[in-house]
């Protein structure tokens, strides 16, 4: 039995026959309160040790330093309790029918004989039972029978609403094959024609309509012990621009991703679209649009719903609910983080995760090139979120390996927009987060020209704007660098800057080449190429569980610093023989677990962490306290 409920479970329990809850099962509109009382609201004295902050109490074990995850598990979710029966509480308990129409607690034909006793399931599945694994196996075999990618994204999609654990299991053993799907480049298009492909609802809408009973709204989602909210406007997504209401498969995508690669329960996962109207055209006149018929609010309209919504999920869920902004336009996301680091435990993903990801590369890829970041040239193609974030956090490392101040720091940094090279002149007319960098240099207005005059060590493509890495952009990199640094990270392929095969062709093979959506290996003289796929999705799963294990209140840049540092220290010689600036995908759970462990070490060193007291072993903890999809033994 799990620990935290275990009072209230035995009071409902024992008031309760199988065959009342089983009739209970089928009428879940009345029975949703009791099944509240247990699972969150109902604590008695006996459970003071049960904050529902899903952060794991000062209990003994991990006073001692014992790694212990499965805390307030309800479900039974974490790596710590694999071993502990479940009871599938749903509405009362789940049983029969229902209960495999519950995607938490279903798991189809592997239910034992005596699970389909005890739970009413006997007729209701064919007589064979089958292990997880033989399920997994013919699952996988299905989605590659798919020939469209989209098509195979709408098949894991009705796995994960169906069989949640099924979905991980198959998300976690086939990371690397399954990622390109479920995100980019697939969660693009599905984004982009979401509203025809639509079947069940996922996540939470707030919209305009809610402005004034947003708490309302958030009371409505089914889950009230929330570890990460992701949440988006949809106004930028990925490189594809405003795809207003139907950014919803982003923050779907990405907390599957905390799930799957960085271990966060489901349970605590809530993707959030915030609809404030689209100014895409194409959109609002599609009938089978799915968010408000209108342009986007702005101005004193949007921040008022935006400050509502901040006010509501602290109220609802306390302080240590991390929120993950997501795909907002340049002009909100950096105002937003500003206005609510302070008070709020807030991160964005755009600025600060692919920051860390693309620091790490470049610490990594230096061992190729020699020196150290003080020692080269940034040249920045895009001084959106992405550039100017990364810009900043290479700063900031620059500053602290070099001591130097962040002014001298900055100095080799240099950003291009769609303007040209940013320099003084310009200062006057570009917005504040761009005006650090607006060094003293005669104007420039093209990409090329600005690398001919710079000469950097390294170009990073975040513009959005596909092909802009041309072959001229790639040779006169390579005729200044022995070892280029080619970082093309528009999202999707579609608008990647340039393709892995472009980037090691024009570079005779000598490119140190990452992409933000992935490539395939490269054959080019006969030698075998493996592009990097430096996105965010190597940091913000971990950088996330870091957050929930430690209680962190803050997000502070210390903490995205040590991030970044923890995966360019996962890089082994093994991976730098192969050409490789990342580890690979398929170890994502392990680098995981130890970027959450030096994020939550850089929490607890700041005095940010409130689970107290610190465990020891900050690893072996956070692997405790991963997500399991291994099915459970129901009694
Ligand atoms: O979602 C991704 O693949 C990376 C990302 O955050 C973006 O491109 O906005
Ligand atoms: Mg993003």
């Amino acid at each position: 039995m799990l620990g935290l409920h275990r009072s209230s479970l035995a009071r409902i329990a024992s008031a309760s026959t199988e065959a009342w809850a089983h009739r209970c099962s089928r009428r879940t509109g009345s029975a949703r309160a009791v099944q509240y009382g247990a699972m969150a609201g109902g604590r008695s004295g006996e459970e003071e040790e049960g904050r529902n902050d899903g952060v794991p109490p000062s209990s003994d074990a991990a006073m001692a330093g014992v790694a212990t995850g499965g805390v307030e598990d309800a479900y039974g979710e974490d790596h710590a309790t694999e071993d502990q029966p479940v009871t599938p509480w749903a509405v009362c308990i789940a049983s029969g029918h229902s209960l495999l129409r519950d995607p938490r607690h279903n798991k189809g034909m592997s239910f034992t004989e005596e699970e389909r006793d005890a739970h009413y399931l006997r007729g209701l599945l064919p007589p064979a039972v089958l292990p997880q694994e033989l399920q997994e196996k013919r699952l996988l075999q299905n989605v590659r029978e798919l020939e469209s990618p989209l098509h195979r994204y709408m098949f894991l999609v009705d796995l994960q609403e169906r069989n949640e654990r099924l979905f991980y299991k198959l998300m976690v053993d086939n990371v690397e094959e399954l990622l390109p799907v479920v995100y980019t480049p697939t969660v693009g298009e599905a984004c982009q024609k979401y509203g025809s492909i639509f079947r069940r609802p996922q996540g939470l809408y707030i919209s305009l309509k809610d402005k004034g009973r947003i708490l309302e709204v958030l009371r409505n989602w089914p889950e009230k012990s929330i570890q990460v909210i992701v949440v988006t406007d949809g106004e930028r997504i990925l490189g594809l621009g405003d795809l207003g209401c139907q950014g919803m498969g982003i923050p779907v995508g990405k907390l599957a991703l905390y799930t799957a690669l960085g271990g966060v329960r489901p349970s605590g996962a809530l993707p959030i679209t915030i609809d404030v109207g689209t100014n895409n055209e194409e959109l609002l006149n599609d009938e089978f649009y799915i968010g408000l018929r209108q342009r986007r609010a702005t101005g004193q309209e949007y921040t008022e719903l935006l400050d509502e919504f901040m006010a509501a999920v602290k109220q609802n869920y306390g302080s240590k609910t991390l929120v993950q902004f997501e795909d907002f336009a340049n002009h909100n996301a950096f105002t937003l983080l500003e206005k609510y680091k302070g008070t709020h435990l807030v991160f964005n993903d755009d600025i600060q995760g692919t920051a860390a990801v693309v620091l790490a590369g470049l610490i990594a890829g230096l061992k190729f090139v020699g020196g150290t970041l003080a020692d080269h040239k940034f040249l920045f193609f895009g001084a959106g979120e992405a550039g100017t974030g990364i810009a900043e956090l290479v700063a900031l490392e620059i500053s602290m390996q070099s001591h130097l101040s962040p002014e001298e720091a900055r100095k080799n940094i240099w950003l291009v927009d769609s303007k040209g090279l940013i320099v003084s002149s310009r200062k006057e007319s570009i917005q504040p987060f761009k005006k650090l960098y607006a060094h003293e240099h005669e104007p420039v207005k093209d990409l090329l020209s600005a690398i001919k005059d710079i000469k950097p060590t390294a170009l990073i493509g975040s513009a959005g704007v596909g092909q802009s890495f041309t072959k001229e952009v790639i040779e006169a990199m390579s005729l200044i660098n022995k070892r280029p640094i080619i970082l093309a990270l528009s999202n999707p392929t579609s608008k990647s800057e340039c393709t892995a095969e472009q980037a090691y062709s024009w570079s005779e093979g000598r490119a140190i080449f990452g992409s933000g959506s992935p490539f395939d290996p490269v054959k080019y003289n006969d030698k075998l190429f493996v592009p990097a796929q430096a996105n965010n999705a190597y940091i913000f799963p971990g950088f996330g569980l870091g957050v929930v294990i430690s209680g962190a209140i803050r997000v502070k840049d210390d903490m995205v610093l040590a991030a970044a540092e923890a995966l360019a220290e996962q890089v082994t010689s093994e991976h730098f023989d192969k050409g490789l600036i990342y580890p690979p995908f398929s170890s994502i759970r392990k680098i995981s677990a130890n970027i959450a462990a030096r994020v939550a070490a850089k929490a607890y060193d700041l005095g940010l962490a409130s689970h107290l007291p610190r465990p020891r072993d900050l690893v072996k903890y956070a692997e405790s306290c991963m997500y399991s999809p291994i099915y459970r033994s129901y009694k």
